[in-house]
């Protein structure tokens, strides 16, 4: 057992971190996107420019008098507002610039842009790359090999699917979205295979991450647990509104189902049978308030713990939900994945390819050649990727 009681929480005003090029060079560029994805009039590029000089040149301030949860992010801002963003919690400070930039673009006021998702654009063109085009035809081979290959292909590919995030590949160039895989630093898709041993009653909460090219990789996922009777029942946990660029919400699941549906071969009978387990209730699309909020899962309200509890395994996808899960802190790289998740109500596993400094459940061995290797890159260049489970 790691000894570890605490660990520094991550903050952005630490030069040269990764935290703080988030901060300082994803969200303008991504406010600059935004931009340019829809015909905003005066008033919200006014918001955008006020947005945008707050959160790198000035003070933390609340929420306009009209929003709707003002006083829910009051609290949970107690103590940060009137600060610096690059001085508050590296996951505070994202998620709040995330609910501000949707207050600038109007999305929750009353009026005709009440709705408007300002990333949809962005995921919408994910689903019609070469790349996710190469994916589904490359089900037509994979549905020729022994039904334990395809389960462990399908895995794999739920995982590497999180490379595909817009907020990263802002700024990496969309370096991590090619080439060639490396081995997983933690690999714990035995354990996670046998909680779900095929005929069992299980049921399975997938907590999403990115729409579009990684929800899609899910979604295959999820087909081959409920056909193959890994799981009779599964539930997939969307957020509730745009959070963190490409975050699924359940408008990008009915695009994700619809553009399997539409698909030739394979993928097309994975996307009409998807929506017959929608029908018959085998998959439960849901979400709730918490998926946006800036809190660990440590702190989640009790009928999301419930939910957690009364599946067999809860899987967790991404990498924002990795940093929620452990605790967005510099752990001790070897500090066991267990004990940072013993708190959660039930089996849990994490599919995540590496895109921020946390990391937890690594041996010594794997630690050093990584140090080695590639310098502190590793944990951030989205290269690396780990399935990691307890039970
Ligand atoms: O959860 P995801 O989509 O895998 O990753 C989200 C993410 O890219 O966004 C943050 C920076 O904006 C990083 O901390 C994190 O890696």
């Amino acid at each position: 057992m790691s000894k570890t009681v605490d660990a520094p929480v991550i903050l952005s005003n630490e030069p040269g971190s990764f935290a703080r090029s988030v901060l300082a060079e994803r969200h303008p560029a991504l406010i600059e996107r935004v931009r340019g994805a829809f015909p905003y009039g005066p008033g919200q590029h006014r918001a955008l420019d006020a947005l945008l000089t707050e959160s790198t040149e000035g003070v933390i301030g609340p929420l306009g008098p009209g929003a709707p949860d003002r006083d829910q992010w009051a609290e949970w801002g107690r103590g940060y507002f009137g600060r610096s963003w690059f001085d508050v919690p590296f996951l505070w400070a994202e998620s709040y610039f995330y609910r501000k930039l949707l207050e600038a673009v109007g999305y929750f006021a009353a009026g005709p842009w009440q709705g408007i998702d300002p990333f949809r654009p962005f995921k919408q063109a994910e689903l019609h790359t070469e790349e996710a085009e190469a994916e589904l035809t490359a089900l037509d081979r994979l549905a020729l090999r022994p039904v334990g290959e395809q389960a462990q292909a399908l895995l794999y590919g739920s995982l590497w699917g999180n490379r595909a995030d817009l907020g990263f590949s802002m700024t990496s160039g969309g370096r991590a979205a090619a080439g060639a895989e490396s081995p997983l630093i933690a690999d714990d898709s035995a354990s996670l295979w046998s909680l779900l041993p095929a005929g069992g009653p299980n049921t399975v909460c997938l907590v999403a991450d990115n729409a579009g090219r990684e929800l899609v990789p899910d979604l295959l996922l999820v087909d081959h647990l409920l056909r193959h009777h890994h799981a009779e029942l599964v539930t997939l946990h969307v957020k509730p509104y745009p959070y963190y660029v490409s975050d699924a919400m359940a408008a990008d699941v009915i695009d994700g189902l619809r553009h399997l549906k539409r698909a030739d071969g394979v993928a097309g009978v994975v996307g009409k049978r998807l929506w017959e387990w929608i029908r018959r209730g085998r998959l439960t699309v849901r979400t709730h308030a918490f998926f946006c909020a800036p809190l660990p899962y440590a702190d989640m309200p009790e009928d999301l713990r419930q939910e957690f509890a009364d599946a067999t395994v809860t899987i967790m996808k991404g990498d924002l939900n990795y940093r929620r899960l452990v605790g967005d802190q510099l752990w001790p790289p070897t500090t066991p994945f267990a004990e940072r998740t013993a708190y959660f109500p039930g089996p849990v596993a994490a599919l995540r390819t590496l895109k921020s400094d946390v990391i937890v459940g690594l041996d010594e061995r794997t630690e050093a050649s990584l140090v080695a290797a590639h310098d502190q890159r590793w944990r951030t260049s989205g290269t690396h990727a780990l399935i990691q489970a307890r039970r």
